[in-house]
């Protein structure tokens, strides 16, 4: 099962579900003596717990008191906290009873030398950036990788809004992310400030969420394993047609550059066959002799799936093409150029019913909308896909993959040296082969992002790369994933 993500009315309504546990504080003791466990583990880790110093940052709600509770477990262990409210009168009052009984110290700053922060100021109550108070205290603090203390928050970082994952100015930014049961929307859309997340298990279940109520889009992101299981792997009956043959549609004699990039991705993605049609074949052959590659449609044998549009041009010619593979019942992705036309011409798109995966960047998804992405992308992205009855893939750190129904697969890249020239020409090519191989395109895209993704990783281990550098590791991010299965 894919990983699901809930908003926070979903978050809330989970944990009504469990009745008495809720109310009898049962789901705050769970909660709090997890994020305990999950800091005593990284202090014994670091040299030992006894001793060491925490600070507590406390703010009005329940959030503050799983970080008290937390901090009376630590106090316990001979951890030497220090705990800064920033609203007294509304503090956590079990919370605070216990951290006292357990001889945890109150003060108006947080002390020098500290070995970690717990961000206990909001969770999925916060609304908006830090208010003055605690971005006060956080501001002052050296960040953790110049030696600052590990900043570790409790279910959220405070000031990352829960369901749009928009990281409002000031929040913090956490190394390490606790929170309980099943991930909020932001663990995922927010993922660089959540640093490390724990999923702690308090007893609640995203299947007691019933209604989508407030019909928020849905977010989920596959499992490596997921990803592992889809990849098309040749049988022993198959031949090179059976296994779904790719058209490339991409660059131009003057520009080959698209042409050999999305091709060469096609090719190395799936087994099977790819052709190119193009004024670039020559170049893209001399590539890669595998290609099967012609100039013109006509020209051009049967295909199962297209990729159209990287560097292809946005003149008539363009929107004959076009106009043509969009009108046949192939599946078909459009990017780049193609997408330009298409923003022209919604109609050769719109309600589409063969699979149609359009796979813009932010701007490209502007002139398609018509509006901005904005700060909360899962709705911009599932609104344009459920508008247009297609699947719409969101490039960037976090791509998303919005279905016509709504539902979104997103996929964190976990790093950002792919934000480099050409590597979306790489992912068209990686999810084309995979529309032909017959995966849906949700799925096409967001197993295409996770190996491009992994594959830029492997290409860069923390130096800069071009798209060759990544298209080169794709075969090893697949063989990668693959052995995930093996080792599972
Ligand atoms: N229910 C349960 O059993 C369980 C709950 N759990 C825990 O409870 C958390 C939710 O607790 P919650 O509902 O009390 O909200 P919470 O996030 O603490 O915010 C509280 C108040 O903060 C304020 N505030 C808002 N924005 C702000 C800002 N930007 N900057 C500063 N302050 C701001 C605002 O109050 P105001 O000051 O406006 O009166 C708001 O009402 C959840 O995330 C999890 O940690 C777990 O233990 C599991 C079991
Ligand atoms: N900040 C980032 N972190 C990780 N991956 C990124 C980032 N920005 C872009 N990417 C990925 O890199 C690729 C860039 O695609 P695109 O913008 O179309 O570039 P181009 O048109 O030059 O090929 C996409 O796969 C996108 O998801
Ligand atoms: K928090």
């Amino acid at each position: 099962m894919p990983i699901r993500y809930l908003d926070a009315e979903a978050v809330r309504q989970a944990e009504a579900a469990t009745g008495d546990l809720l109310t009898g504080g049962t789901l705050m003791r769970r909660a709090s003596a997890g994020v305990a466990a999950v800091i005593l583990r990284e202090l014994r880790r670091t040299g030992g717990c006894y001793g060491r110093r925490v600070g507590i940052v406390v703010g009005a709600g329940d959030n503050g008191g799983d970080a008290l509770h937390a901090g009376a477990v630590l106090a316990r262990r001979g951890v030497a906290c220090t705990a800064v409210l920033l609203a007294p009168e509304k503090a956590h009052q079990g919370g605070l009873a216990a951290y006292r009984n357990a001889g945890g110290r109150i003060d108006d700053a947080l002390p020098e030398g500290l070995d970690l922060v717990i961000d206990g100021v909001v969770g999925i109550g916060g609304r908006g950036p830090l208010r003055q108070g605690a971005a006060a205290v956080f501001a002052r603090l050296t960040p953790a990788e110049s030696g600052g203390p590990l900043i570790v928050s409790v279910d959220l970082p405070s000031g990352v809004d829960a369901d749009t994952g928009v990281v409002h100015d000031p929040a913090v930014r956490a190394s390490i992310t606790v929170t309980f049961g099943v991930p909020r929307n932001a663990h995922l859309l927010a993922a660089p400030a959540c640093g490390r997340v724990e999923v702690v298990d308090i007893g609640i279940s995203a299947d007691a969420v019933t209604s989508n109520a407030d019909a928020a889009p849905r977010l989920s992101s596959l499992t490596d394993a997921e990803v592992a299981r889809c990849w098309p792997v040749p049988s022993p009956s198959d031949d090179k047609y059976s296994q779904g043959v790719v058209g490339v549609i991409a660059g131009s004699a003057r520009y080959p550059g698209a042409a050999i990039l999305a091709t060469g991705a096609a090719v190395t993605a799936t087994s099977g066959m790819t052709r190119y049609v193009g004024t670039a074949a020559d170049e893209v052959v001399s590539h890669y002799p595998e290609v099967v590659a012609a100039r013109t449609l006509d020209d051009v044998g049967r295909v199962q799936a297209w990729v159209v549009g990287p560097g292809a041009g946005t003149d008539d010619d363009a929107l004959t093409v076009l106009r043509a593979l969009l009108g046949t019942d192939l599946p078909v992705l459009v990017d780049a150029d193609g997408l330009t036309v298409v923003a022209e011409h919604p109609e050769l798109v719109v309600g589409r019913t063969a699979p149609t995966l359009l796979t813009p960047h932010a701007g490209e998804f502007a002139r398609l909308a018509g509006a901005e992405v904005g700060a909360d992308r899962l709705q911009a992205v599932a609104d344009l896909a459920t508008r247009w009855r297609v699947t719409v893939l969101l490039k960037g750190r976090i791509t998303l993959v919005a279905d016509p129904t709504g539902a979104v697969l997103g996929n964190d890249a976990g790093g950002s040296w792919a934000a480099t020239a050409g590597a979306g020409d790489v992912l068209s090519g990686i999810a084309g082969a995979l529309l032909a191989a017959g995966l849906p395109p949700q799925l096409a895209g967001a197993a295409a992002a996770r190996v491009h993704a992994h594959a830029a990783d492997l290409a860069s281990r923390g130096a800069p790369i071009g798209a060759s550098n990544l298209l080169g590791a794709v075969r090893p991010a697949i063989r990668d994933l693959r052995d995930t299965l093996s080792a599972g």
